[in-house]
């Protein structure tokens, strides 16, 4: 057989210092990538006790990293496979794929840029969805261009396609606005410790308030199979671009400043100091927006309905929306047994009998063609059902 699938806390490597104890082994795996032993898991089944250790074989030392992302509900029955260096996968046994296969990142691009902030060695959970989504879009523009009213156009035309992403704001919340539907309306240290906890994705002081975009936002906009909707300033752009994360930058200009000051005051929902202060931020904003290539598009929001057909233009939306995700309906349980084989992109996961020739349910998880990843889900994810007589033997074979 080729990779085993995981191997148990009993079966842990001699180098490890003893005195480990476990008290489920099906709540850990464990699992050797480039030189260093990553032990995931708990003592018991609760989302509180998953945790990850490491154990760097050349220094003989344990490290404790800093665990970004949203991690599983629960950590009943781990498996943990190596489809490549930068990251493990988790199956967790018993459930739903839709709901059972997550990433912990430990070697992407986005576990090593944030390791240069936080200073600290770093892996991320990122959850494992089937289909693809787009790449997310981000709208910035100064106050009072008109980037809610296209937002919720677009939104309202395309509601099954599109998901908003939810800031935090630590401003007051404006009359017609709700909580966790508008913004999440916070208090300032609260958003702080946030922030230094790894909790968003960026953020930036706008107007004198914090503005942020925390990875659950985005993440809960993916488990939703929508393409996610970014409304956030310059400053923030200029984050996300210089992620690892793919957006569309999309910039929206007023045909004026005083017809942005026009629809400023006519909105009614700013004092007078704070449409001055919008207003003079404005013209930084502008400049660039415009003139920084930051954005991939420049639109001029003029006329609401001529502008709003050329962002639908851009987003491939004039003809036939199409669907968000292509992800077909499948039923299956990951199995409770230990019949997972793994090779290089394929893992082949035997349901029911243990005995594979007998099994009725072979199922192939592909993961060639991953995309996305933390923060944020993991798409591209193939599941489907092979016949056991051919598919399924041959590649185990291979394997073998
Ligand atoms: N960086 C960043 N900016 C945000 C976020 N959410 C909103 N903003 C920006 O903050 C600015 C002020 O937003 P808001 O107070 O709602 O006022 P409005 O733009 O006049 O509707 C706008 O430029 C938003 O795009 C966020 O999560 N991050
Ligand atoms: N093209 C347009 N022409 C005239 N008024 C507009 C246009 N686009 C938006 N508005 C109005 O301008 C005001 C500000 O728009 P809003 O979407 O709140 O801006 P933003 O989210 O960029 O701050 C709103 O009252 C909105 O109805």
């Amino acid at each position: 057989m080729g990779e085993a699938p995981a191997f148990y806390i009993e079966e842990l490597p001699e180098e490890l210092p003893s005195g480990i104890t476990l008290k489920s082994r099906s709540c850990e795996a464990a699992i050797d990538i480039g030189g260093k032993t990553y032990l995931i898991g708990g003592a018991d089944e609760s989302a509180l006790s998953l945790g990850v250790r490491i154990f760097d074989k050349s220094t003989s030392q344990w490290i404790n990293p800093t665990v970004l992302g949203t991690k599983p509900k629960t950590c009943k029955g781990l498996w943990a496979v190596s489809p490549g260096q930068d990251r493990v996968l988790i199956i967790r046994k018993g459930s739903q794929p839709d709901d059972g296969i997550w990433f912990l990142e430990v070697d992407t691009p986005y576990v090593r840029e944030q390791e240069k902030l936080h200073g600290t060695k770093v892996v991320a959970w990122s959850k494992g969805m089937r289909g693809n989504t787009q790449k997310p879009i981000v709208i910035s523009g100064p106050s009072g261009v008109g980037k809610g009213t296209l937002v919720n156009k677009l939104m309202e035309e395309f509601p099954s396609f599109f998901g908003f992403s939810v800031s935090h704001t630590t401003r007051a919340p404006r009359v017609m606005e709700k909580d966790g539907i508008h913004y999440h309306f916070t208090e300032k240290s609260v958003m702080e410790r946030d922030i230094k906890d790894g909790k968003f994705l960026e953020y930036a002081s706008v107007h004198g308030n914090l503005y942020g975009t925390s990875i659950e936002a985005v993440e809960l906009v993916a488990d939703e199979g929508k393409r996610c909707i970014l409304d956030i300033d310059v400053q923030g752009a200029r984050s996300v671009r210089a992620s690892s994360i793919e957006a569309m930058f999309i910039f929206i200009c007023p045909p004026s400043m005083e017809e942005l000051e026009r629809r400023l005051r006519a909105r009614g929902t700013e004092t007078e100091e704070q449409v001055l202060k919008r207003l003079r931020n404005a013209k930084s904003e502008l400049e660039q927006g415009v003139s920084s290539g930051l954005f991939d598009h420049i639109l001029y929001n003029d006329n609401l309905d001529d502008c709003y057909q050329r962002l639908k233009k851009l987003l491939g939306l004039d003809g036939n929306a199409g669907s968000a995700v292509q992800s077909l309906p499948l039923e299956i349980n990951l199995p409770l047994k230990d019949s997972v084989y793994v090779g290089k992109n394929k893992i082949i996961i035997c349901c029911g009998s243990s005995e594979l020739k007998e099994s009725h349910s072979l199922f192939a998880l592909d993961v060639s063609s991953l995309n996305g990843g933390a923060p944020g889900r993991t798409r591209g994810l193939t599941i489907y059902q092979v016949d056991p007589c051919c598919e399924g033997l041959e590649v185990i074979n291979k394997l073998s």
